[in-house]
């Protein structure tokens, strides 16, 4: 139960959250490629000239990574808005259990490794392959190979999602040439080891939210049956794909299997062990359950392996997704959710499928379930299955027209929304495309803030991390958009270290409260800040909120 507030009593109607998705406050850095500063944006330009406003940290160590080199991304982000405070997330923890040794002792690993041995069969690793920090890291694969060649592991084959979207556009090559070097060195009389199949990360296997099965569907068929185009080797199938797809960066590249005279060098078959190596719960879950359910009807799996399955972490302790885990997932109690549900407070959110379980799944720190459910809903507006530099508004409309319906009934005291065009559309890489994507969000602020001043409400409008204010890769040096051979500009497909947005709405405030000057401030300081309108006392466990009572 929260406790009421000793001055403040709270606004008089509803409190809304909008998480601009993606959309971050650029300094410095060159107009060319920033498509927030470039969009027309008069709501946002209005809100930053007339409405108490603050620059919130949103990457490194201000959301719970290893250093302030990583990026934001909308776990962690979401994470510190709904829980008010920092926990080491999935690549620290994983940092720290590789360092320990812990993560070798465990009961999953020493399964996965049994069962190999027992049967003389084969350890898969399949994951993110990139060091893109956000769902995996190419060194913690390195670190269970070596691990798996000292304990005497005859036989490896190695699944790799190709990136582009953490890490810059055409990179696969760059992380895939040292690794065969790596696995030059590595392999031996006793261990055997390849790479066996793969594909762009956004083309097979990674789906989140169950936005689209097909892609998991394909993956499997890659991974699992071993059908796909063959090539001799991985760097072979990039070029091969390269060439045969012009312009197509490494996320969207289509599936490929190697083998060996006409013969797939790694089907995944019984008595194999598999372990999935993202650290990330998202688009690590169906693939997971594809794995792990034995009555399962997303797609037809033609034939299940009886394998023994591990993810680096458990994506989700409520569902037991996946049952055998690496490494212990970040403890995310005492949310802001739960705070709410358990002191009466009704609760909305809302969003697009893409960006659906990120209000939902990771602002109640990574928990699937409500707390309440009389007093929470949840509504997701089914997103398109396009590439979304087709449709860069997205369902942008289609979210405020329900939003709206809802701020009007009455029935929700606090509500969020995210709006995922910044971010999705950023990921594209494609500048035209995210200047309508910001544009589209400022228009959808534009809609609502009239509704919120007919409730006497108040909004909080900000943004988990950056994207699209960064639509060209910089040099780091200069600052400046770096350049092809050509003199066209290198598109960034990936979020950025700038802070994002925090901006206190409300004509019926009327100077009741103001912007503290607290140091350094993150966003984790949204979740005090949130339960201070609404009229009560942020716990002690929480970082501190963001806001001064006259
Ligand atoms: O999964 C993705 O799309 C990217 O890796 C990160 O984007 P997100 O953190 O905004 O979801
Ligand atoms: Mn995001
Ligand atoms: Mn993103």
């Amino acid at each position: 139960m929260l406790n009421k507030h000793p001055v403040f009593p709270g606004i008089n109607g509803p409190l809304l959250t909008i998480v601009m998705d993606g959309i971050g406050i650029g300094s410095g850095s060159a107009l060319e490629g920033n498509a927030v500063r470039k969009a027309w944006t008069p709501t946002l330009d209005f809100l930053l000239t007339h409405s108490p406003h603050t620059l919130l940290k949103a990457h490194g160590l201000a959301v719970g990574m290893p250093s302030d080199d990583d990026m934001g991304n909308s776990e962690v982000g979401h994470n510190a808005m709904g829980a008010g405070r920092i926990y080491h997330q999935g690549a620290a923890l994983v940092n720290e259990a590789i360092q320990s040794g812990g993560i070798f002792r465990g009961d999953a690993w020493l399964r996965v490794i049994r069962n190999v041995r027992e049967h003389d069969s084969t350890l898969h690793f399949l994951g993110l392959f990139s060091d893109g920090n956000v769902h995996a890291h190419i060194d913690h694969l390195k670190a269970m190979i070596v691990q798996a060649r000292q304990q005497d592991v005859g036989r490896v084959r190695v699944h790799v999602l190709l990136d582009g979207r953490d890490v810059p556009e055409t990179s696969a090559l760059d992380y895939l040439q040292p690794f065969e070097t790596f696995l030059d060195e590595m392999r031996g009389e006793n261990f055997d080891i390849r790479i066996a199949s793969g594909g762009g990360r956004m083309s097979i296997t990674m789906d989140r939210y169950e936005a689209d099965w097909a892609m998991v569907e394909r993956g499997w068929q890659t991974h699992v049956l071993g059908n796909a185009p063959y090539f001799d080797n991985a760097v072979a199938a990039v070029n091969g794909l390269r060439a045969q797809h012009p312009g197509v960066g490494d996320q969207d590249l289509p599936p490929f299997v190697i083998a060996d005279a006409g013969e797939p060098v790694g089907r995944i078959e019984d008595h194999d062990s598999v372990v999935f190596f993202n650290f990330r719960g998202d688009r690590a879950m169906e693939i997971s359950r594809a794995f792990e359910e034995s009555e399962f009807s997303a797609f037809d799996r033609v034939h299940v392996p009886d394998i023994v399955y591990a993810g680096m972490l458990q994506y989700d302790g409520d569902l037991h997704i996946p049952k055998h885990f690496l490494v212990d997932p970040p403890a995310i109690r005492n949310t802001m959710s739960e705070f709410l549900a358990h002191t009466g407070v009704a609760q909305l959110a809302i969003s697009e499928t893409q960006k659906f379980g990120h209000v939902t799944y990771f602002w109640n720190g990574n928990r699937s379930g409500k707390f309440d459910e009389k007093l929470e809903t949840y509504i997701e507006i089914p997103s398109d299955l396009v590439p979304f530099q087709q449709r860069p508004w997205m369902k942008s409309a289609e979210i405020t027209d329900e939003l709206i319906v809802q701020l009007q009934s009455g029935r929700h005291r606090f509500l969020r929304v995210n709006y995922a065009n910044g971010d999705m559309v950023g990921h594209t890489g494609n500048l035209q495309a995210a200047t309508l994507a910001v544009e589209t969000v400022d228009l959808a602020l534009s809609r609502i803030l009239p509704v919120i001043d007919a409730l006497q409400g108040a909004a909080i409008i900000t943004a988990d991390h950056g994207n699209a204010d960064e639509m060209y890769e910089l040099n780091r040096k200069t600052g400046e958009p770096q350049k092809n051979a050509d003199g066209s500009f290198k598109p960034k497909t990936s979020h950025t270290l700038n802070p994002v947005p925090f901006i206190l709405y409300g004509n019926t405030l009327n100077n009741a409260v103001t912007l503290a000057d607290i140091p350094a401030p993150g966003l984790s300081n949204i979740a005090s800040t949130t339960v201070n309108l609404l009229g009560y006392e942020a716990p002690e466990c929480w970082d501190t909120g963001l806001l001064a009572f006259n």
